[in-house]
This record gives C-alpha cells, sequence and structure tokens, in this order.
C-alpha cells in the first residue's frame, strides 16, 4: 500500500490570494489609523484655534473693562484738577475739596480713594476720612515720576500698600501745576486691586486659567487666579514681552506662562488709551482633558470599529487559509491519484513475476509496431522463445524453483540489447518473445541465436533435460513481415515465429530456426 504523504507546510502569505487580502487589510486599517489621526490632530487644532480666539477676546473684554475703570477714574481726577486751578493759588479749601473727593468717590465702586498732595507730599485734601498722622507721600514712586515729567498725562503706577487702609491698590495720579507751570503738587486716585479681584470673578474659568492685567513695562497689577504675592512682579523676560507685544499690540498664541511655566493657549491685547496690557491663558492640559472628553465617543467608536475590521480580516484571513490548505491537499491528492493510477497502468503492462512487458504490452506494442512498420515499410520481426523440457524442470525442482528458473531466463532475455526499440516480453507460461521492429530475417535470426547463448551462458542446471550439458536452455523461432496495415498481420507473424519455434524444437532445441526470408503478410 503507498503511503499517504503529508502535504507540505505552508504559508499564507506564500499564495497570492492570501498575499493580496494581507496587504489589502493592512493597507484598509492603516488607512482608518491615519484617518481618524488626520481628523483627531485637525479636532485638537480646531479646539486650539477656537482657544485662541476665545482668549483674545478675553483679553479684549477686559482691556475695554480695566480703560473704562481708568477712564472713569481719569474724568474724576481731571474734574477735582479744574476745580483747584480755577481758583487763586493759595485758595484751596481743604475741607470743601475732600467733601467733592468724598462725592466723587462715592461715585465710582473701583475708587479706594482720591487725594490732594502738596509739592512736598504734604496731604491737603483727601476723601478717605482721616489722615495717617504725619505721614508724607513723597516718596511714593508717582510722586518722584510727575516732579520729573511736566507733562499733564494720567500716570498708573504698580501696586502699593495704601497707607491710610493698607488694602492694596493702583496709584492713578496727575501733575498739579502753579501758573508759571511749576510742580504745584499731586492729585492721586487708588484703585481698588480687589475691584478686579471680584471682576475677574464673574468668569466661570477653570483653575489654573489666568487672567492677568499689567502695566505696560510689565509690571503684574493683578493675576487670577494666583496669590497677591505675584503682584507687582516683572515679567519683561516673558514671551509674551519678549516675543508677541514686539509684534502686535494684540494676538494670540502658545506659550509657557512665565507666571508659573504652564503651558496655556493665550490671547493678549495692548491697551490704545492706558499703559496697560491685559492676557488671558487657558489651560492647556485641562484643554486637552476636555477636548479629550468631548472626543472620547468617538475614539471609541473609531477603536471598536477598527477592532471589528480587525477580527473580520483575521476571520477572511482563516477562512482563506482553510481554503488554500483544502486546495494544497486536494492537489496533494491528485498527485498521488495520477501517481498510483501510473503504477496501475504499469502494472497492467508488467508481468508480476519476471518484470517483462506482459502479454497485454505485448499485443498493444505488436500492433503499434505492425502500424509504424506498413507506413515505414520496413520488416517487422519477431522471435518466440520457449523453455526446454520445463515440465521436467518443475518436476524435478518443483514449481518455487521453476518460477526462479523463468526469473533467470528473463533475466538472461533482458540482458540482450534491442537497440533501444524492441520490446522483451513474457509471453505466457514458459514462453517469452521479442518484438523487433525494423529487423530484417537474417537480424532476427541472430538476435535469436544470441538468446539461445545468453540462457545457456546462464548455466542455470537441469538434471532431467536431454541436453547433454544438463543446463537449462531455449528454442527460439523467429519470423519476419512486411505489414499490410490489416488485422491478421499479428496473427500471421506469430503463427511464422510459431512454426519456425516447432521447427527448433523439432531439430532438437537449443536452438534457434527461422520461418525465411520476410514475407509480405499479403501474399
Ligand atoms: N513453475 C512454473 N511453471 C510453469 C509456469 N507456467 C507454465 N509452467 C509449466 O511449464 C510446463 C510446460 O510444459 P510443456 O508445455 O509440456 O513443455 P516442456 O516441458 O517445456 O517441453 P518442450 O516445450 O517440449 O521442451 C508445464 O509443466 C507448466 O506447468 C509458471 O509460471 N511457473
Amino acid at each position: 500500500m503507498t503511503s499517504r504523504k503529508q502535504p507540505s507546510s505552508f504559508s499564507l502569505l506564500s499564495s497570492p490570494l492570501g498575499r493580496s487580502i494581507a496587504i489589502s487589510g493592512c493597507l484598509l486599517i492603516l488607512a482608518v489609523i491615519l484617518m481618524n489621526g488626520w481628523s483627531l490632530r485637525d479636532s485638537w487644532q480646531l479646539s486650539v484655534n477656537a482657544a485662541r480666539e476665545t482668549a483674545v477676546n478675553l483679553a479684549l473684554s477686559q482691556a475695554r473693562q480695566a480703560e473704562d475703570t481708568f477712564l472713569q477714574t481719569e474724568i474724576s481726577l481731571r474734574e477735582i484738577q479744574r476745580n483747584i486751578q480755577q481758583r487763586p493759588p493759595g485758595e484751596v479749601n481743604a475741607d470743601e475739596l475732600s467733601r467733592i473727593m468724598r462725592e466723587q468717590r462715592s461715585r465710582l465702586p473701583q475708587l479706594h480713594g482720591l487725594f490732594y498732595y502738596d509739592p512736598s507730599g504734604r496731604w491737603i485734601a483727601w476723601s478717605t476720612g482721616r489722615s495717617p498722622a504725619g505721614v508724607n507721600n513723597s516718596d511714593r514712586e508717582y510722586f518722584a515720576y510727575h516732579r520729573l515729567n511736566g507733562h499733564n498725562n494720567i500716570h498708573i503706577g504698580p501696586v502699593i500698600h495704601s497707607r491710610s487702609t493698607g488694602e492694596l491698590v493702583i496709584p492713578v495720579s496727575l501733575r498739579l501745576n502753579d501758573r508759571a507751570g511749576g510742580f504745584a503738587g499731586i492729585l492721586l486716585a487708588t484703585v481698588r486691586v480687589d475691584y478686579f479681584r471680584q471682576f475677574y470673578n464673574y468668569y466661570e474659568l477653570d483653575d489654573k486659567d489666568v487672567l492677568v492685567l499689567m502695566l505696560a513695562d510689565s509690571t503684574v497689577l493683578y493675576a487670577r487666579p494666583m496669590p497677591d504675592s505675584y503682584i507687582g512682579r516683572n515679567l519683561s523676560s516673558s514671551h509674551l514681552f519678549q516675543q508677541m507685544l514686539m509684534k502686535s499690540d494684540r494676538g494670540s498664541g502658545e506659550w509657557n506662562a512665565a507666571l508659573d511655566g504652564l503651558p496655556r493657549v493665550f490671547g493678549f491685547v495692548r491697551s490704545e488709551r492706558y499703559p496697560l496690557v491685559v492676557a488671558a491663558g487657558f489651560d492647556k492640559t485641562s484643554l486637552r482633558e476636555n477636548w479629550l472628553k468631548s472626543r472620547l465617543q468617538d475614539v471609541i467608536l473609531n477603536a471598536v470599529l477598527l477592532a471589528i475590521m480587525l477580527a473580520v480580516g483575521i476571520w477572511i484571513l482563516r477562512q482563506v487559509r482553510i481554503n488554500i490548505r483544502n486546495q494544497h491537499e486536494l492537489a496533494h491528492l491528485r498527485d498521488e491519484l495520477t501517481t498510483i493510477n501510473h503504477t496501475l497502468q504499469s502494472m497492467a503492462m508488467i508481468d508480476g513475476l519476471t518484470g517483462l512487458a506482459n502479454r497485454r504490452q505485448f499485443d498493444l506494442f505488436l500492433r503499434d509496431s505492425l502500424k509504424r512498420a506498413f507506413r515505414s515499410g520496413k520488416p517487422v520481426s519477431l522471435v518466440m522463445i520457449d523453455i526446454d523440457f520445463f515440465k521436467q524442470y518443475n518436476d524435478a525442482y518443483g514449481h518455487v524453483a521453476g518460477d526462479q528458473c523463468l526469473e533467470n531466463v528473463s533475466a538472461a532475455l533482458r540482458g540482450m540489447s534491442l537497440r533501444g526499440i524492441g520490446l522483451t516480453a513474457r509471453y505466457g507460461g514458459e514462453e517469452f518473445a521479442l518484438i523487433l521492429p525494423e529487423t530484417s530475417a537474417d537480424e532476427a535470426l541472430a538476435i535469436a541465436w544470441r538468446a539461445v547463448r545468453a540462457v545457456r551462458s546462464h548455466h542455470i542446471p537441469h538434471a532431467t533435460t536431454t541436453i547433454p550439458a544438463r543446463i537449462v536452455t531455449i528454442s527460439a523461432g523467429c519470423a519476419t513481415l512486411f505489414s499490410t496495415n490489416q488485422e491478421d498481420d499479428m496473427k500471421k507473424l506469430k503463427q511464422l515465429a510459431d512454426d519456425a519455434l516447432y521447427t527448433a524444437k523439432r531439430k532438437g532445441r537449443n536452438q534457434a530456426a527461422t520461418a525465411g526470408k520476410a514475407i509480405d503478410a499479403g501474399s
């Protein structure tokens, strides 16, 4: 029985179909990942852009609010300035002025107080009740500023602690001139830092979002939600002052805040009216967290879609793998069947004992040779061979030895060269045949004799033969025919060769005989 070989292991990628499905699947998944990545990147960028826009708008509204606050303050100061300057020098009524100041202050919630100092810094009039005893304000920054600068502009200074209440205030001051244009004192309005604190708290911002009000020289006036220790800090080395404000009075960008080093999306505005800068910054980390939260559903859906695609892809590849394996097995089975068929075919043509062509093959080959001979016009010779006294051999040595003898005789005949065009066959029993296409009668007889000698040369002992050498011998009869392509050509040739064999037997065996010259089968 033929042992069934397993088909050799195969890789899915070695098949064109498997390869194309795997590559298409990978490309598809890659495309989905890229598209999602692209869309997420876009969405994040949009969210950052929106935050920048909001930050600029917020900064604008804060700047406008700060301008309004300081404008109202300026108007109050100018009104008082007019009041003082309308009177002749030395005729300022301090009590009346203080009353006017209190009235002004009560109108403006941002105001902490209004003050009038003479050129030496002495308190002349004020809105905040009693003056602290023996206090002189000539040491203040705004005092020095106005003493040095003769212009009539409003000056906003860095945050200070009020000497009257201790509160944090932003000083807004105006120089007073005498008729000759000399320094005649200062009018001061103090704006409460708490006013901005309160105002900035109206906005619903995250803990780490910032709103910063600064002087144009980068000094912090108020920074939400930083503690008061941040007030007065100088941010001149910050990205805002080093880069952004150099290029534009308003805008947006992303940078690490100089206040605490955190990355933020900023919008900023420089006031046109006053030396003020406002910046609004959204914390980038919370911005990203909020953005992620808003995209979470999409991300999960896409991840699920991707997982499904992956699972379907794997399932398809498995099916393809099974399919290809089945095809491989079928191909392998087909090959095995073809091999078995070939074996069966050759078995049907081969004699099982001797391995020579069997009777069936003999008939086919002879018929085919005669057909070809008809076309070529060349003769076909047939040598019929019979072992001499084989019955006696069997009787003397038994059938098993008889079979062995048949094999030995076959080997002797197989060893003969038939020029590659002849066929050696076991005709049946102890009879053999040589079909010799394109062979003349003389050549056939010579070959028949060679066969006789070949068997003899094997010296197979045969005690009961009448041949004096007491070895196995054969008799051979040959005949030659020019084919007429008729059905009975075969029969005729066999008959002639048989007759010649009979002649050889009759003449004493151990020899070859011929039917004579090649005959025309038609004769
Ligand atoms: N062992 C064995 N014997 C076979 C086989 N086929 C035929 N025989 C024997 O061959 C013998 C042929 O005997 P015969 O036809 O009387 O011829 P012979 O004894 O050779 O005598 P001659 O042909 O006149 O020389 C028979 O005894 C058959 O049994 C075979 O396959 N094996």
